[in-house]
């Protein structure tokens, strides 16, 4: 049987990408409004009501809003945004983390933000294993492509061609610190500094470690080791080689995909490592993963439509 969905904020750069990656779907229907009703609260009540899931790619009030306006058992939630990712009630839409079993189960999932999805995939197993302490002070670096700020600072990026870096959340208050802490495990908040980069898409999130002054902490090979036998088998989080070259490069020309790459780097004393993740921030970081948990909730294969 066909389900029905309705993307809230379908016209935002989240809601295109998903769309696009589910057209053909034979499974599912999309509920669209047209371009005068997409703000109208009565279309938009209607439409979150009658779709059996809802994916909400929404400022994060708008959101909130939409979910209150959701008044029946039947309909399935999926939040792109960042207003349930720390929520009572709200399953962790990381399934490689959280659990397949709670994502196909859950009736509200929030999807994970993408610094965060570098961020957790990295340090979660690791600190779960008990390979990395919970109680140390980590910091994580980052830089993303425009496209993570949405349509406003694509609008920015495109006519100032002269930004070739913009460093933000000066006063580290970023608002996927509580989900990247919260869902790794941790007792102290980490350290974020993010950076927007003159590329439309992709993002790199390092975390890097003093190994030699970390009680606890394992060395380069076992946590690369760790992270491999962690996600074994899974298409969408996968483990890359060390570049030959000795350098890592973000193209800004590159078309972006659903998977995320992970490395561990070392130096010959194993005293030092950083812990690298490459994804692009709409693909694992927002519509490939809206995508995956869709796909595990309506109990179809979890890669379907994704750009592997
Ligand atoms: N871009 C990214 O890489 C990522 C984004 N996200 C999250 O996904 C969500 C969407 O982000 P993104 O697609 O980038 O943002 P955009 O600004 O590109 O899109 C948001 C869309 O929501 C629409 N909208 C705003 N308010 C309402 C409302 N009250 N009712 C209906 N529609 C409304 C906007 O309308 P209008 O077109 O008129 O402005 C716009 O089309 C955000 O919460 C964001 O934080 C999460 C992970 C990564
Ligand atoms: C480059 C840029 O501005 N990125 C966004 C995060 C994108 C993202 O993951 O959004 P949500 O957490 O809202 O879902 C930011 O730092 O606010």
């Amino acid at each position: 049987m066909t389900q029905s969905i309705f993307i809230d904020g379908a016209a935002g750069t989240t809601g295109l990408e998903i769309a696009e990656r589910l057209a053909g779907r034979s499974e599912f229907s999309l509920i669209a409004l047209d371009e005068a009703r997409r703000k109208d609260a009565d279309a938009r009540r209607e439409a979150l009501n009658d779709a059996d899931f809802v994916i909400l790619c929404l400022p994060d009030d708008a959101a909130r809003e939409a979910v209150a306006m959701i008044a029946n058992e039947r309909t399935r939630v999926i939040d792109a945004s960042t207003a349930h990712r720390v929520a009572p009630g709200w399953t962790y839409g990381f399934p490689e983390v959280s659990g397949h079993d709670a994502v196909a189960a859950a009736a509200r999932v929030s999807n994970p933000g993408c610094y965060s999805t570098g961020f957790i995939a990295l340090l979660a197993p690791l600190v779960r294993a008990g390979l990395l302490p919970a109680d140390w002070p980590y910091s994580c670096n980052a830089v993303s492509g425009y496209s993570g700020g949405g349509k406003a600072l694509i609008e920015r990026f495109e006519q100032d061609r002269d930004i070739a870096w913009r460093g933000y959340a000066l006063t580290l208050g970023h608002k996927h610190v509580p989900e990247m802490q919260a869902h790794c495990g941790l007792s102290v908040a980490p350290l974020f500094t993010p950076a927007v980069i003159p590329a439309h898409r992709g993002m790199v999130v390092e975390i890097p470690l003093p190994l030699a002054a970390m009680p606890r902490a394992a060395n380069p090979d076992a946590l690369r080791a760790a992270l491999a036998e962690f996600y074994a088998g899974s298409a969408i989080v996968t483990m890359g080689e060390a570049p030959a070259s000795g350098e890592m490069l973000l193209r800004g020309s590159e078309e972006g995909g659903d998977q995320i790459e992970l490395f561990v780097f070392g130096n010959g004393d194993g005293s030092q490592a950083r812990l690298v993740a490459r994804l692009d921030n709409l693909g694992k970081g927002a519509s490939g993963a809206c995508v995956q948990n869709l796909n595990i909730m309506a109990g179809l294969p979890e890669t379907a439509s994704l750009r592997l």
